[in-house]
């Protein structure tokens, strides 16, 4: 018998109204038990919650803004230890080095996980590289294959030719377009990211698959971009179309992982309907991940079938060749997931970690003229740098850690998840809770340095800290099992690079900036943050070219 609401002209059926009313009842009761749960629990500070969907509007209105910057407006507000819900998630944020310690080395077992999100389940094959993996056997598995053979110092340390080639090539491909330029500038304009992407894509591609994945062709395109520099020379840009695919598969993947919101992840009944279409976006990238990354691992199964009987010495090896000879139990997805553990969680970080410490050396010339200084005292002008003379260079290394502080490049780290409940400070966090480290606030926080946000290396003279996580006022890296394992990796292929373009070339901005200090410093959203316009420098040789040709003949 239908039901006639008074005053409505609307006609409701009983079966709708007592769905509605069911809906709304289980609404607010799960409403009360998360505020039970709080009174009981004494959960941190935070927010307004609603129900179901949490503080989500909250963090939805501040899209376009990166999340390290709303987290530390939200921390100014509730405190270092922030405490809200997206959906149906519990999230906390650390903001301080005394809570960062606190999570990543008291409960740091029980912090050791991640949520699984939906790039974990494309992008990781199922969960199963170490960026998505959550903590278990195969986590550990992985972890000490990175940490004992992979990426370990000493393997690190033996790749230093491979290193010195990629660093060669970059330099060669730039005194290439410096001559293909205009003869009266003699200099060109390179598009910093974009180089840097492509030489730390090689670096990587070689590490795991001994093979380069671009080939660096400086002559001027067709298709390049002219810029705003009036000179009319074009930018440095590989020109395969392969070595696109590559370039914008790391893209790609990298906005998937943290650029893209994606409701599902926090409204488990929501998944179905993917709501943005990340779901739909990232089941469309896996073929053409299979596409770049199946045939050279096919290829090595198909080198390395020998070895495996011989048990090879996998010193001689690259990453997937030791896999193969080690662990033939890995499956092809399981080393496609670790590919792009490296090929995504290496490069981009990297590369915008050479163009903010240009660009911040570029906005300061008097910091710029000191770095040169010391190149040519340690190095001279006679020789090209090499990898022991990094650590004689003490004030380069200053501005190194000082664009690390200012700058990480991967500002609130990977979301890590807890497998029980645990306490942090005064307070108690929930099990299943979602953590994120918002290491842009603890590198600028105000109780520990003066004048956070300038750019001054000089503070490092006088200063212990370092950045491998030992220090949790300083965690461009993080720290604990989490923390990022290829950070000996990192440095080696930053620091040698920096060196040797610094010292092989003079560096300016283009004409269209001519106040230094009108750079744009604006960071772009995402789990890896380079600078939201890409940096375009003019270069101009520093060293006589034929020095630098006949050292990398050599
Ligand atoms: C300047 C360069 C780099 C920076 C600033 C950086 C920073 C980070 C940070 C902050 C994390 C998250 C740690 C956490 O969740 O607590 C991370 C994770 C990771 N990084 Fe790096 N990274 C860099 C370069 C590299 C390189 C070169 C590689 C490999 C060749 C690499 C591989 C990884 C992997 C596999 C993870 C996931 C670790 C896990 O989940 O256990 N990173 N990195």
């Amino acid at each position: 018998m239908p039901l006639k609401l008074v005053g409505s002209t609307a006609e409701w059926s009983f079966p709708v109204v007592f769905l509605t009313s069911l809906v709304v009842l289980l609404l607010s009761l799960l409403f009360v038990l998360r505020i039970r749960r709080k009174l009981l629990m004494k959960l941190p500070p935070g927010p307004p919650t609603w129900p179901i969907v949490g503080s989500m509007f909250t963090i939805i209105r501040t899209r376009g803004r990166p999340s390290s910057r709303v987290f530390t407006t939200l921390a100014k507000r509730y405190g270092p230890l922030l405490f809200f819900w997206i959906g149906l998630r519990p999230t906390i944020v650390v903001s301080s080095a005394e809570m960062a310690m606190a999570l990543l080395r008291t409960c740091d077992r029980t912090f050791a996980s991640r949520p699984k999100f939906a790039p974990g389940k494309y992008l990781g094959y199922g969960y199963s590289n170490v960026v998505f993996a959550p903590s278990g056997p195969h986590f550990r598995l992985l972890r000490k294959l990175y940490a004992s053979e992979l990426l370990s110092p000493a393997k690190i340390e033996r790749m230093l030719p491979l290193r010195m080639e990629e660093v060669g090539a970059t330099i060669r491909c730039i005194l290439e377009s410096v001559a293909s330029a205009d003869e009266q500038a003699k200099a060109c304009v390179i598009d910093v990211r974009s180089l840097m992407l492509s030489a730390n894509l090689n670096i990587i591609g070689r590490m795991l698959f001994s093979k380069r994945l671009f080939d660096l062709d400086t002559k001027p395109d067709t298709d390049v971009h002219h810029t705003a520099d009036g000179l009319g020379v074009p930018a440095v840009s590989p020109r395969r179309k392969a070595a696109e695919e590559f370039k914008s598969f790391v893209k790609e993947a990298t906005k998937l992982i943290g650029g893209s919101f994606n409701a599902g992840d926090y409204i488990p009944a929501l998944r179905w309907l993917d709501l943005q279409g990340v779901e739909r976006t990232l089941r469309q990238f896996q073929p053409k991940i299979e596409r770049l990354l199946l045939p050279l691992i096919q290829e090595h199964r198909r080198r390395h079938a020998f070895a495996i009987k011989e048990k090879e010495n996998s010193d001689q090896l690259d990453f997937i060749g030791s896999l193969l000879v080690g662990h033939s139990e890995l499956s092809d997805n399981n080393l496609i997931a670790i590919s792009i553990d490296l090929l995504v969680g290496g490069s981009d970080s990297t590369a915008a970690s050479v163009e903010w410490t240009l660009a911040e050396l570029l906005r300061h010339p008097d910091l710029l003229q000191k770095v040169q200084e010391e190149l040519d005292i340690v190095v001279g002008r006679q020789k090209m740098v090499t990898e022991s003379d990094i650590s004689k260079l003490l004030f380069f290394n200053c501005v190194i850690k000082e664009s690390l502080r200012l700058h990480p490049p991967v500002p609130t780290g990977a979301p890590h998840f807890s497998t029980s409940a645990c306490t942090l400070g005064d307070y108690t966090i929930p099990p299943h809770t979602t953590a994120y480290v918002n290491i842009h606030a603890i590198n600028r926080d105000p109780t520990i340095w003066a004048d956070p946000e300038a750019f001054r290396p000089h503070r490092f003279f006088d200063s212990c800290f370092n950045v491998y996580g030992q220090d949790f006022g300083l965690l461009p890296f993080s720290s604990g099992r989490r923390g990022c394992p290829g950070v000996h990796a990192a440095l080696a292929n930053l620091k040698l690079m920096l060196a040797s373009l610094l010292h092989s070339f003079s560096w300016t901005l283009p004409p269209s900036i001519p106040n230094p200090k009108d750079l744009d410093m604006r960071e772009r959203v995402g789990i890896v943050s380079p600078k939201l316009t890409p940096l375009q420098a003019i270069v101009r040789p520093r060293l006589p070219t034929d020095l630098i040709l006949e050292t990398l003949k050599t």
